[in-house]
């Protein structure tokens, strides 16, 4: 994950067509970041935004989140972009929970809604 910048990208399951509906509209801002996904969100993200140069680790339940606090930990994101579905339970919700906290400790920007991640996109262009 060495040089350039790295942007997260997740979705839970209901806002997974949002992501992928955001990331074909942002493929330009996006063409100069490295970014790294969670498994499912990843393959939604390539399929609509093909160019764009995505990792994809494992899926949210299986470890992704997980993965992502990791790297967030050794600098190697540098904002996370999180479409959370905040209306079904979740089996691994102790690990978003956890991915969110280490995002606060390390102070990297964090968006968990569409709106927030428009603001936020609006930023990365410089
Ligand atoms: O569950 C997730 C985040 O908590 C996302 O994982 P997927 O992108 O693999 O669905």
């Amino acid at each position: 994950m060495a040089g350039g910048k790295c942007l997260a990208l997740i979705a839970h399951d209901q806002k997974k067509d949002d992501m992928a509906e955001f990331a074909r509209r942002n493929r330009e801002t996006f063409a100069s970041w490295k970014i790294v996904a969670t498994g499912t969100t990843g393959g939604r993200v390539i399929e609509a935004a093909p160019d764009l140069d995505v990792t994809r680790l494992k899926s949210g339940p299986l470890g992704g989140d997980q993965q992502i606090g990791a790297l967030i930990a050794t600098g190697e994101v540098d904002a996370l972009i999180f479409f959370v579905d905040p209306l079904t339970p979740m089996p691994h919700d102790v690990d978003v929970k956890a991915l969110m906290r280490l995002a606060i400790v390390y102070d990297i920007p964090m968006a968990l809604n569409e709106a927030t991640a428009d603001k936020l996109i609006a930023t990365l262009h410089a």
